[in-house]
């Protein structure tokens, strides 16, 4: 089996004394740096499993490196400090750095959460080692087995036992929303509603009505009291999808709820208060033009948690699993028992899945309709390819294939191309975004 590595960069000896048992033995290796404080130098280059850091003079250098540490490899960082309040410290715990233990040190809680962490990374060097036969590990509705993945439970097994408000980003497809539901499924919230609401879906005369409800008579229209998400979500949690397509003038009218937890409905004098806990989510680009989408008061109230998600080609071991859950469901929906061949395998671990998750699930599914009995390499039909520029229209359409069946195809691979974006690919279309609408929730409930 492969050793478990330990990059140790710690100057307090009795720390290091302590730890000793939990760092050393078979199966694990651990490597001291030869000067304090290159730890995370060192990471760059050479990959570790875990990183014991000495981090009482972190630095904004220090987060900087962190960061594309993080970015670059799927090591577990855990620092040690004299407590002293350091705020790159607290930037760096949403950057990748797993636990943060505060001097005067309690050994038995450090030791207990080393070894949890030990056993669990053991486990996946187990399961990646035969990923091709294993059923990838769950977490609420996640799946995935990948180093990533893993990473990702741990953080949203600390998040949900919180009330902090979560802004999760990450590309179209990479499962946002299932990252929404399952920290509302394992909080303690989880006996309350789960309410979603897309934001750039709603229109702009019924916004305020839509979060904060109506009462009766309060627009012509309002024919009868009306309640908003955050009612309708009271005791649970609110996801608020796609909130950078909300545009910034409506932003605006969610700083007051989520400062205070106080709102009216519409037509109302009575302020109502609301208890609910906030889930956002994005799949634009959170850099320097990020401003240009989102309000910055409304961003930091929205992100006391941030979360950003893998891409698929970012867990590439994921893949083969996906696609077989997604494939042993369609099974069980028709009685079949379709299997993926070695070539069907070969070009799915391959591709580069821009649309992530929900593009894998699409690809598996059309090559179900198209497929007999044995997927092969010819059933795979991607995003990018097979598109009418290049073909001819009728060339690329499925023979033998319910109609319905194509008008999915056709709206899903449209979606994926313009990166989750629905009105555009209502506009490319040529339906309005409502109709989209109607026909993505038609197909969630096939
Ligand atoms: N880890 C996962 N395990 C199982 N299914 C997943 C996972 N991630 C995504 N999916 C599936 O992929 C599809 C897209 O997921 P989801 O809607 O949560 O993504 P998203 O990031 O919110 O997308 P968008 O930004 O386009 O709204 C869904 O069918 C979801 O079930």
């Amino acid at each position: 089996m492969t050793s478990l590595t330990f990059l140790i960069d710690l100057t307090d000896t009795a720390l290091l004394k302590s730890i000793q048992t939990n760092v050393s033995g078979p199966g694990k290796q651990s490597y001291y740096v030869s000067e304090p404080g290159e730890a995370l130098f060192q990471l760059k280059d050479n990959d570790a499993d875990i990183a014991l850091v000495q981090a009482n003079k972190f630095t904004a250098a220090d987060l900087v490196l962190l960061k594309e540490v993080n970015q670059e490899s799927n090591t577990e960082v855990v620092l040690f400090s004299d407590g002293k309040p350091n705020p790159y410290i607290d930037q760096a715990m949403f950057n990748g750095v797993t636990y943060h233990f505060r001097s005067p040190y309690d050994y038995e809680s450090i030791n207990s959460t080393l070894s949890e962490l030990i056993e669990d990374l053991s486990e996946q060097k187990h399961v990646s080692k035969s990923a091709k036969t294993s059923v990838l590990d769950q977490f609420g509705l996640l799946l995935g087995s990948s180093t990533p993945m893993k990473k990702l439970y741990r953080t949203l097994r600390k998040v949900s036992s919180t009330e902090a408000n979560v802004f999760v980003n990450g590309e179209s497809g990479t499962g946002k929303e299932l990252v929404a539901n399952t920290i509302h499924l394992v909080s303690d919230r989880s006996s309350g509603p789960f309410i979603a609401v897309n934001c750039g879906a709603l229109s702009p005369e019924l916004v305020e009505s839509e979060l904060f409800g109506h009462v009766k008579g309060a627009f012509t229209g309002a024919n009868r009291d009306h309640k908003g998400v955050f009612e309708q979500a009271d005791k649970g949690t609110l996801f608020l999808d796609e909130i950078t397509e909300m545009p910034l003038e409506h932003q605006v009218k969610l700083l007051r709820v989520l400062e205070t937890g106080e709102y009216r409905p519409v037509g109302s004098d009575r302020v109502l208060k609301c208890n609910v806990r906030v889930v956002a989510a994005s799949n634009r680009v959170m850099d320097e033009s990020m401003s240009e989408f989102i309000r910055e008061d409304l961003y930091y109230r929205l992100a006391q948690f941030p979360l950003q998600l893998p891409p698929l080609r970012q867990r590439s071991t994921d893949i083969l699993g996906l696609a077989q859950h997604f494939l042993a469901y369609r099974n069980m929906e028709n009685s079949a028992s379709k299997s993926l061949s070695a070539a069907a395998i070969a070009l799915l671990e391959s591709h580069q899945w821009t649309g992530n998750v929900r593009e894998l699930k699409h690809v598996v599914e059309r090559s179900f309709i198209l497929a007999e009995d044995v997927i092969g390499a010819e059933h795979i039909l991607f995003d990018d390819m097979s598109s009418p520029e290049e073909s001819s229209l009728s060339e690329g359409i499925p023979l033998d294939v319910p109609l319905e069946d194509i008008e999915k195809i056709a709206i899903e691979k449209n979606l994926e191309k313009n990166k989750g974006n629905k009105s555009e690919t209502a506009d490319k279309l040529g339906i309005s975004v409502k109709t989209l609408y109607n026909k993505l929730e038609k197909y969630s409930e096939d």
